[in-house]
């Protein structure tokens, strides 16, 4: 028989490869999305993934998440498979959804703090729970957390900018404690100060867990990236950046959209930069 000592260390153990992603095939109709995808992740670093519109983010999240199963392949985190098993991905996975700004469901008339309450009592089973300072005050510390400003705590959500909700949203995802955190753009439609203080809390999340994020602005957390994976319809590729973050790659996945500027700085233009 297993001594208990081994039983309790096998338990603790975290693999090497914490997230393996392994040769998946995915199509949501004739067409491939993914084919032969594979990837791994260690248990703490960033992650970015970058591609153009369609090139299949969003799906990689949901997959990740266990809400498509795959036609080929698995997804494993920390040796456990949890492809296409959204339950047992909610153990491991925490996801900040893309914001969308002008959507009028998120104009919630309740404050930030509020919602996390909420969403705190949400995820608690035991019957009993009931908001108490211990709560309140770990979401608060949350919030600090996200650099959220005190003064917009106590704020309805419609009151508050587009950056300042996607802080809320993150820190709603950091109350879960999970150990990868998804965020599929971050970035989008928020204002270029907000973006840094964003991309910094970013970087002090990826000191502590596994985070991936979406992005069509690489650049700004290229210093702190660990590894990215460019995807086109099709094609992909991984690793780290120094590796893989190159104007023939980009190219490939982008055009001629993908240019090089100055001293080899790699720039993706959008509508406002002409290749
Ligand atoms: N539920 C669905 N059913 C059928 N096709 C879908 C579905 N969801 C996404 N698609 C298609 O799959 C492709 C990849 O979509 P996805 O949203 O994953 O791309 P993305 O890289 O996240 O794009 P974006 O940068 O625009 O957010 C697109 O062509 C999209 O139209």
């Amino acid at each position: 028989m297993e001594k208990a000592e081994n039983i309790i260390l096998k338990k603790e153990q975290t693999f090497e490869k914490y997230l393996l992603v392994e040769k998946i095939r995915f199509s949501y109709n004739s067409e491939n999305i993914f084919e032969n995808l594979s990837f791994s992740l260690p248990k703490k670093g960033l992650m970015q993934v970058v591609g153009p519109n369609g090139a299949g983010k969003t799906t990689l999240f949901k997959l990740l998440l266990g809400l498509y199963n795959p036609k080929e392949g698995k997804i494993i985190v920390n040796g456990e498979d949890i492809t296409g098993n959204p339950r047992l991905a909610s153990k491991y996975f925490s996801y900040v959804p893309q914001l969308i700004i002008s959507s009028k469901s998120l104009n919630f008339p309740i404050s930030a703090r509020e919602f996390l309450e909420w969403e705190l009592a949400f995820e608690e089973r035991w019957p009993r729970f009931k908001i108490n300072n211990n709560i309140t005050n770990r979401i608060k510390n949350t919030l600090k957390f996200v650099r959220l400003e005190e003064t917009a705590f106590e704020k309805d959500m419609r009151e508050l900018s587009g950056g300042q909700k996607q802080k809320v949203f993150i820190a709603k995802a950091l109350l879960k404690d999970k150990p990868v955190m998804l965020l599929d753009e971050p970035f989008s439609s928020i204002d270029p100060a907000t973006r840094i203080d964003l991309a910094e809390i970013i970087v002090k999340l990826s000191r502590e867990k596994l985070v991936i994020i979406t992005s069509h602005d690489p650049n700004l957390l290229m210093k702190n990236t660990n590894y990215m994976l460019l995807l086109s319809r099709n094609y992909y590729t991984f690793g780290k950046p120094e590796n893989v973050y190159k104007i023939d790659v980009l190219r490939n996945i982008y055009g001629g959209t993908a240019i090089e500027v100055g001293d080899k700085h790699l720039h993706i233009c959008d509508e406002g930069c002409k290749p």
